[in-house]
C-alpha cells in the first residue's frame, strides 16, 4: 500500500460532459477497507465522481476528464492500463438490480467464466464462495439452476454482489443500491456492507443520508461539482466546518 494509507487517490479530477463541468478539482484519498459514502443533492456530481473510480465515463460519448486517480498508486488514466482488469479490481453495483437473464448459478460464474475458468469444480466453489459472502447462500442455496429473475429485490441486489465479489475485486463502488428496496431488503445490504468491509474497500453514493450515518465511515460531501467538506463519518453529522454541508444534511436544502 502507498505511504498515505489510501487504496484510491483522485487528485484535481475535473469532467465535462461537453460544456458542463460535472466534477471540479475533486481531490480526495479512500482508505483501504472501509466505507466511503458520497452524498450530495441531485446532480452535485456524485454518480459522475464514482464512475470516475473505475473509468466508466469512458463509455459516456463527449466525457473529457484531467487530473488524475491513483490505484495503489499507479494512475488508472494512465494510456498503458488495462481497463477491463481494472474494472474487475474495480467493481460496481447499480441502482437497479440487474441480474442477467440466466440462472442464479451463470449469473455469478459469468465473470469468471469471461476470466478463463472453466473448471466446474473450481466455478461451484466460486459460486459457492460468492454466495455465502454476498449472505445469500442460505437463501438460494439449493436454487441456484433456478432463474434470478425469480428472485425479490432484495436477493437480487445481493447476487448482483455475489457476481461482482466472483471476481475477487478489491474495491466496490456502489451507486445508490437500495433506492429500489425495502426497509428490511435495505438494512440486509447494509448488514453485508458492513460485513465486506473486513476485506473490501466500499465507496457507496447514497441519496439516504441515514443511510451514509449509519454504514460510512467516511462521508463526502458535493454540490454542484465541488467537494465540500470529507471527513470522518461522525464529524460530517455531528460537526460540520462548512455551513452548506450542515444546511444540507440539516435538510435546509437539496
Ligand atoms: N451522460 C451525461 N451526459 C451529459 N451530462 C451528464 C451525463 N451524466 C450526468 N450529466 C450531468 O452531470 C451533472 C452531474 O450528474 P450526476 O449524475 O453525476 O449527479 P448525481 O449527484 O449523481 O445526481 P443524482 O443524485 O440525481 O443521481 C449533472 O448536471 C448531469 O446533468
Amino acid at each position: 500500500m502507498e505511504a498515505t494509507g489510501n487504496i484510491l487517490e483522485s487528485k484535481d479530477i475535473n469532467l465535462f460532459y461537453g460544456k458542463t463541468h460535472a466534477l471540479k478539482d475533486v481531490t480526495m484519498g479512500i482508505p483501504e477497507r472501509s466505507i466511503t459514502a458520497i452524498i450530495g443533492p441531485s446532480g452535485c456530481g456524485k454518480s459522475t465522481f464514482l464512475r470516475c473510480l473505475n473509468r466508466m465515463n469512458d463509455l459516456v460519448p463527449g466525457v473529457r476528464i484531467t487530473g488524475s486517480i491513483s490505484y495503489r498508486g499507479k494512475n488508472i488514466y494512465d494510456k498503458d492500463v488495462d481497463v477491463v482488469g481494472l474494472r474487475k479490481s474495480i467493481g460496481m453495483v447499480f441502482q437497479k438490480p440487474n441480474p442477467f437473464p440466466m440462472s442464479i448459478y451463470d449469473n455469478v460464474a459469468y465473470g469468471p467464466r469471461i476470466h478463463g475458468i472453466k473448471d466446474k469444480k473450481r466455478l461451484n466453489e466460486i459460486v459457492e464462495k460468492s454466495l455465502k459472502q454476498a449472505f445469500l447462500w442460505d437463501e438460494v442455496g439449493s436454487r441456484q439452476q433456478e432463474s434470478a429473475m425469480s428472485l425479490s429485490g432484495g436477493q437480487q441486489q445481493r447476487l448482483c454482489i455475489a457476481r461482482c465479489l466472483a471476481v475477487e475485486p478489491e474495491i466496490i463502488l456502489m451507486d445508490e443500491p437500495c433506492s429500489a428496496l425495502d426497509p428490511i431488503a435495505t438494512s440486509k445490504i447494509e448488514d453485508l456492507m458492513r460485513a465486506l468491509k473486513e476485506k473490501y474497500t466500499i465507496v457507496i453514493v447514497t441519496h439516504n443520508m441515514q443511510q451514509a450515518a449509519r454504514v460510512s465511515d467516511r462521508t463526502a460531501f458535493f454540490l454542484m461539482g465541488d467537494l465540500i467538506e470529507y471527513d470522518a463519518t461522525k464529524k460530517i453529522f455531528e460537526n460540520p466546518r462548512d455551513k452548506r454541508t450542515e444546511d444540507y444534511i440539516t435538510g435546509r436544502f437539496g
